[in-house]
């Protein structure tokens, strides 16, 4: 745990201050954008994805091109891999982004881990940390499909800032190139414990705590049934009013992050968002999710357009970042 005052970044002295409290609206909505027809359709959704990002930081594609067999096959072998012995998870401990962990993410504004279990992919750093073909047959062939998936849809949406931003439509492909040992983005899948009785009505018994995300660009798999994602896309982090997320398993949600904020001066929002517990009488059972953080390679400077900020390389940022986020400081 860290004190407020040991952070060096902003994003993270505004994460502290903002807890568990405030209300839920229904007022706003979280826009849908439809990818169809891409490269014809290209203005147009750059259009959308832009006042998306500024306006709210999040949003959610339609007809992304990943078909929901495949997502559904991601979400079945992530379930086995949860299922696995806890003697068989322990085998493969997180460092770096890479492998698995159980309650040690504590985020600064909640204080205490997040009732969850994940297990994140980042290529480059795997040695030793998949399961076996006799653990769990498929699994690695699938996760890494499922990789290269998420990453060209991310890739597709990026390109859509870069050209607003003037940067050119690919320069986030290049930041982001998969061929590099300094490749970063990654995948994680999540497991929410199922709630015991005996706490269902605690609040210091968190999901997952509000907080941003350190990456670029976020495309979340959400399971239907499994709700609970908020957003608090206003600007008060004293008194926030939260918009629910609703999970449909034919959209990827979206958030921008911090690292793609800072890139583009502060224009594009990197906005809070956390997973509530259920309310008494909603559904109890465990929750899973699964993330793809599209996350600049180490060794890539972030530089802004306007100079709001210093330059930093994507590896030192995201290693800072990650400090504040765990108990102990073994990603
Ligand atoms: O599981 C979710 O719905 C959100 C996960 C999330 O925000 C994160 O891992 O950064
Ligand atoms: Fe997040």
């Amino acid at each position: 745990m860290h004190a407020a005052n040991d952070y060096t970044l902003e994003e993270l002295r505004k994460e502290a201050r903002l807890g568990q409290a405030g209300t839920e609206t229904l007022a706003r909505t979280v826009p849908v954008i439809d990818l169809s027809d891409f490269e014809a359709r290209r203005a147009e959704i750059t259009d959308q994805l832009w006042r998306a990002a500024v306006e709210v930081g999040f949003f959610q594609l339609r007809n992304h091109g990943i078909p929901l067999a495949q997502v559904r096959h991601a979400f079945a072998m992530s379930e086995r891999f949860f299922a696995l012995p806890q003697a068989v998870k322990a085998q493969y401990p997180l460092r770096r982004n890479a492998g698995w962990e159980s309650l040690t993410q504590v985020r600064p504004s909640a204080g205490v881990p997040d009732q969850k279990e994940s297990y994140q992919i980042t290529r480059p750093r795997m040695a030793g940390l998949y399961p076996s073909e006799d653990e769990l047959p498929g699994f690695v062939d699938t996760m890494l499909a499922f990789e290269q998936a998420s990453w060209q849809v991310g890739m597709q949406v990026l390109s859509c800032f870069a050209e607003r931003l003037g940067l050119g439509r690919d320069f986030f492909t290049q930041a982001h190139h998969p061929a590099s040992d300094t490749y970063q983005c990654t995948l994680r899948l999540l497991h929410y414990y199922a709630i015991p009785e005996s706490v269902q009505d605690r609040l210091d018994y968190v999901r997952g705590g509000a907080h941003t995300d350190f990456n670029c660009l976020t495309l979340l798999y959400q399971r239907e049934g499994q709700g609970g994602l908020q957003v608090c896309p206003g600007k008060d982090y004293d008194a926030p009013e939260w918009t629910p997320v609703p999970p449909d398993e034919g959209l990827i949600t979206c958030n921008i992050g911090d690292m793609l904020m800072r890139w583009s001066d502060d224009r594009l929002l990197s906005n809070f968002h956390r997973v509530r517990n259920p309310l008494p009488g909603e559904y109890m059972g465990p929750r899973f999710s699964i993330a793809f953080f599209c996350q600049a390679n180490t060794d890539v400077v972030i530089e802004s357009p306007e100079g709001k900020y210093p330059p930093i390389t994507a590896g030192d940022y995201v290693a800072e970042r990650m400090k504040a986020n765990y108990a102990s400081h073994g990603r």
